[in-house]
């Protein structure tokens, strides 16, 4: 009799859950919205699950099934997903209707078992908005030049190590761009956030590479973790997953914790992103820079907004610039020099800019100088069109409302996402999108397109809160390796890079294997201490 009460109760049981899943996996055809057919029979997107295809690749994929539709509908983990593919809608909810769609859609399992999950990228809601106004003075113009100085000197010791290569190769140094340039941010962002000099370019063994990349290998198990935060909510809390590993966790919790204690103790006081992280944990906010003409930089901290941030607030905060700052730039740097060291044409029209304007500024690069090299920053923004480093973005539906412009009405909790890599390839916007061209970026070309179909750094409130910081750091290096050297790929390079499918960020799946040589034979022997002196 227990027995068949207890079938019973399970059969009741899978019924229910039965219907309600159903019911989830028909969200989309009870509204109208197209999109491939669904049933949680087929587990929605189950490669993606196994790390075989990326985020990134299905919403390139539903762009291009869908592509005249202005929305479309697919699901992941059971929710409910909105493409948004119409330029128009994606600038509404962007900019004009931000404040309904501020959220990123991430969830965490709370502050004390994720400590470094609280950060400004996966925020949401009021918490988001309190953060974002105290961190963006941050990243101002005035204290951008603050840092460049830092900035510059990890260009240096990057030559540095290029020149003892080269020598000892004989003339030139063949590497695998990616790898070498993850080493040179981290250790520019490691003196910028910390003032610790890691030189990892000279020593990849630095425990703080180790961590910094551990944190971001593309591996199933990394790649498992985002997409629970991102779409699976309900799987991450029930198995309590974290959105980074127990080592990268206690790394960075500690290394904040002991940095803070002893400059705390010692009373030091640097000019870099951890003494404006502890002003904000003493006192709630960072002072405004005066010279700086930036509207952030001048805001007044607002009423309420006086909460100071915690130790762990710091460390996430450390975390999330660590790694959306070596991770962006290394890909936007080695990606250039590998597609110009493809064409030796753009890359001879760059080598004549930065000839030019180095002599113009008496051969130093200054952050005027980098300022001033209008045809490298249309190729870094070529770059960036082809290997934007988030292939997708998202919003949240933070209310329940039509989507702008259509007829369509979304549950508050609903995910948007915004396919940037789709329509940084979609021809109507860029002919010929395979073709790596510089020319598309000329102010001209650009007003001829909505703004929409270029979204490297995201758009709105939300955008990236250091995109300028980025540009800064990828030119600077640029700048630094195309004045004293050329470079060269082999000839069995592919046309076209495959993407690895188990990271969430753009990551190649090959080797970008560039040759450097010096341009003048005396580049090759260059010391730091003479290059730093001469600027
Ligand atoms: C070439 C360099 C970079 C690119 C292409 C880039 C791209 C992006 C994109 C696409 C977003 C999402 C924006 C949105 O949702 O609308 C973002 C957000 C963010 N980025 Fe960057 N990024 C770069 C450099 C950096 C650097 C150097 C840092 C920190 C040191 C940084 C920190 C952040 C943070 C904290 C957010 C979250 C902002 C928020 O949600 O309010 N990024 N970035």
């Amino acid at each position: 009799m227990f027995a068949v009460i207890l079938a019973a109760v399970a059969a009741v049981l899978a019924a229910a859950a039965y219907l309600f899943l159903q019911r989830r996996y028909s969200t989309w055809k009870r509204k109208g919205v197209p999109g491939p057919p669904a049933s949680f029979l087929s587990l929605s997107v189950p490669k993606v699950w196994l790390g075989q295809e990326s985020m990134g690749d299905v919403t390139d994929r539903i762009y291009q099934e869908y592509r005249d539709c202005p929305v479309a509908g697919t699901y992941m983990f059971g929710n409910p997903l909105l493409h948004l593919h119409d330029p128009e809608i994606i600038k509404q909810v962007l900019i004009k209707e931000f404040q309904d769609f501020s959220g990123r859609g991430v969830s965490t399992i709370g502050k004390d078992a994720d400590p470094l999950a609280s950060h400004l990228f996966f925020l949401g809601g009021t918490a988001w908005k309190n953060l974002r106004v105290k961190l963006a003075p941050t990243f101002t113009s005035g204290k951008i030049k603050y840092m460049f100085e830092t900035i510059r000197q990890s260009s240096y010791q990057l030559s540095d190590y290029l020149d003892e290569r080269i020598a000892a190769g004989g003339g030139a140094h063949c590497e695998d761009a990616r790898p070498l340039m993850m080493r040179l941010f981290v250790d520019t962002i490691s003196s910028v956030a910390f003032g610790i000099e890691s030189n990892v370019v000279k020593n990849p063994q630095s425990e703080f590479y180790t961590a910094a990349k551990k944190a971001v290998e593309p591996s199933v198990s990394n790649a498992l973790r985002s997409l629970l935060a991102m779409f699976g909510r309900e799987i991450q809390q029930v198995f309590q997953v974290r959105s980074t590993n127990r080592e990268t966790t206690k790394f960075f919790t500690e290394v904040v914790r002991e940095s803070i204690e002893y400059r705390e103790n010692k009373k030091i006081d640097r000019p870099d992103m951890l003494n404006l992280l502890i002003q904000l944990k003493n006192r709630g906010f960072v002072d405004a820079d005066k010279a700086d003409k930036d509207s952030t930089a001048t805001r007044q901290e607002p009423a309420g907004n006086s909460i100071k941030l915690t130790t762990n607030d710091i460390a996430a905060q450390v975390f999330v610039f660590f790694i959306a700052g070596f991770e962006s730039s290394s890909g936007s740097t080695s990606f250039t020099l590998y597609e110009l060291a493809k064409q030796p044409k753009l890359l001879e029209r760059v080598h004549q800019e930065v000839d030019q304007v180095l002599a113009d500024h008496d051969g130093k690069i200054t952050y005027e100088a980098i300022m001033s090299m209008p045809y490298l920053e249309m190729c870094i923004n070529e770059t960036l069109r082809m290997y934007a480093p988030l292939p997708f973005i998202s919003r949240e539906a933070m209310v329940t409302r039509k989507v702008p412009l259509t007829e369509l009405t979304v549950e508050k909790g609903t995910r948007l996402l915004i396919p940037v890599r789709a329509l940084h390839y979609d021809p109507v916007y860029w002919p010929d999108p395979y073709k790596y061209d510089p020319e598309r970026h000329t102010p001209d070309k650009k007003a001829t397109r909505p703004t929409a179909a270029y979204l490297p750094f995201g758009d709105g409130p939300r955008i990236c809160i250091a995109g300028r910081l980025g540009m800064v750091q990828v030119k600077t290096a640029l700048v630094r390796l195309l004045s004293k050297y050329t470079v060269s790929v082999g000839d069995n390079e592919p046309d076209k890079v495959p993407i690895n499918p188990r990271s969430f960020a753009t990551t190649p799946d090959i080797p970008l294997n560039v040759t450097f040589r010096p341009r003048r034979p005396a580049d090759g022997i260059q010391k730091r201490h003479q290059s730093v002196a001469s600027g």
